[in-house]
């Protein structure tokens, strides 16, 4: 038997996606964003010193292939991470027609997504009179306020005072398929929050828009307004089966870990853990040690993306990568005889580019094999450029259950 835990990098992206001119941050194309090459300029240049110094230091993922997927996704040059790498690694690039957190991990998942996700458009108001007259009936308030593209921080700091005194709670959107919905866990309620993102849902995703994303948040007028961890996505529920309803109807057991279960709608999961990254971290070390033969831990760290991607904040994310990076230096050697291992991304989020929106790009697929020889395939050397929905299928080839969809093996 055999198990694998997959790892989702949230928006560590390495460039060169081949159809970046087609992606957008407000008016300009994602065409030359690559996060890591450019966190990689930035610390190696002294522009990413807050709170860490010098050059990126990612001795575990350079030592699995970092350095090489990079070089193989994009000719955008960046210092460093020249390692020979000892696992086998490679770079993937997506088709679905969307950048989102759910287009990049069901296409991962084998699922690339068969329709054109609704975008709402970069205009104030951003939805449609009657979409909005809906959720403040819902809401039981006289209206709604944002109506626009926005960062969240950004618009809990412009709206906050307002929403408290009226009740109407703040809704705004981005490049991706979502609607959000910002409300004060206190004023508003958390509870409340929840029950009306679940109510307005089903009218959002027969739009065809992906998520509906509830943000709750706390503080006053006078401190200042923080989002707190209770975020919860509504998502469509994936229109086919996928890796984790592979692994399930083939009776071995699948756990998720972070978004992963709002991602898939809990389709195909058994258990969820949830919790920041740092919790995460200490669920993935606890699954390396308990699950069961013949499993699929599949998990998500979505800090890199959340906290320091959409805020364009540099020494946030490379601190973020330097952590994670010390963290799964002590989960791989954890790893059994018949373990895989693989680290991935689902899009990217350039800190140093234009705008707050996730930036289209390929994104890195490092695998961990222990017990195979380096050098000799499995063990050790390039996968090749490759393509979201290989990543599932491999999965579920080395757990030896049955895939389907356009995904091709690389094991
Ligand atoms: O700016 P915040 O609220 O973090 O929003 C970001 O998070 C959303 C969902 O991941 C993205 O679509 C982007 O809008
Ligand atoms: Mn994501
Ligand atoms: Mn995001």
């Amino acid at each position: 038997m055999a198990r694998a835990f997959l790892v989702v990098m949230d928006s560590v992206g390495i460039g060169g996606a081949p159809d970046a001119d087609r992606f957008y941050n407000g008016d300009l194309p994602d065409l030359g964003a690559n996060t890591l090459a450019h966190i990689a300029q930035a610390c190696a240049e002294g522009r990413a010193e807050d709170g860490r110094s010098g050059p990126l230091h990612l001795p575990n993922l350079e030592r699995l292939g970092l350095g090489s997927a990079m070089r193989l996704a994009s000719a955008v040059p960046f210092p460093g991470l020249t390692a020979e790498p000892e696992g086998l690694w490679g770079c993937a690039a997506e088709i679905s027609p969307g950048k989102d957190t759910p287009s990049g991990h069901w296409e991962l998942a084998g699922l690339p997504v068969p329709w054109n996700w609704h975008f709402f458009p970069d205009e104030t108001p951003a939805f449609p009179a009657d979409l909005s007259a809906f959720v403040a009936e819902a809401a039981g308030a006289p209206g709604i306020l944002g109506d626009c593209h926005a960062s969240g921080t950004d618009i809990i700091a412009r709206y906050g005072a307002e929403h408290m005194k009226t009740g109407a709670p703040i809704c705004y959107t981005s490049a991706d398929s979502v609607f959000q919905i910002a409300a004060h866990e206190e004023s508003f309620g958390l509870n409340r929050l929840l029950d009306l993102c679940q109510a307005v849902a089903p009218r959002l995703h027969a739009m065809k828009v992906g998520r509906v994303i509830a943000r709750p948040f706390v503080g006053t007028p006078e401190s200042g307004f923080t989002r707190t961890t209770n975020r919860r996505d509504f998502a469509i529920t994936p229109p086919a089966k996928l890796l984790t309803n592979w692994v399930q109807d083939a009776g071995q057991k699948v756990h998720a870990i972070g978004k992963i279960g709002d991602i898939f709608t809990m389709s195909g999961i058994d258990t969820l853990k949830k919790g920041p990254d740092a919790e995460l971290m200490q669920h993935l070390a606890e699954a390396v040690e308990t699950a069961e033969e013949g499993s699929l831990t599949f998990a998500n760290f979505v800090e890199f993306d959340s906290l320091y991607g959409h805020r364009r904040d540099i020494s946030g994310y490379a601190r973020a990568l330097e952590w994670f990076d010390h963290e799964i230096g002590k989960i791989l050697p954890r790893l059994r005889v018949g373990d895989i291992l693989v680290l991935t991304a689902d899009h990217g989020n350039d800190p140093s580019w234009p705008g707050t929106d996730h930036t289209r790009e390929q994104v890195p697929v490092l695998v961990a094999a222990p017990g195979q020889t380096p050098g000799q395939a499995p063990g050790a050397g390039s996968l090749g450029a490759r393509a979201f929905a290989d990543v599932g299928v491999s999965v579920a080839q080395h757990l030896g259950v049955a895939s389907s969809g356009p995904g091709r093996s690389f094991l």
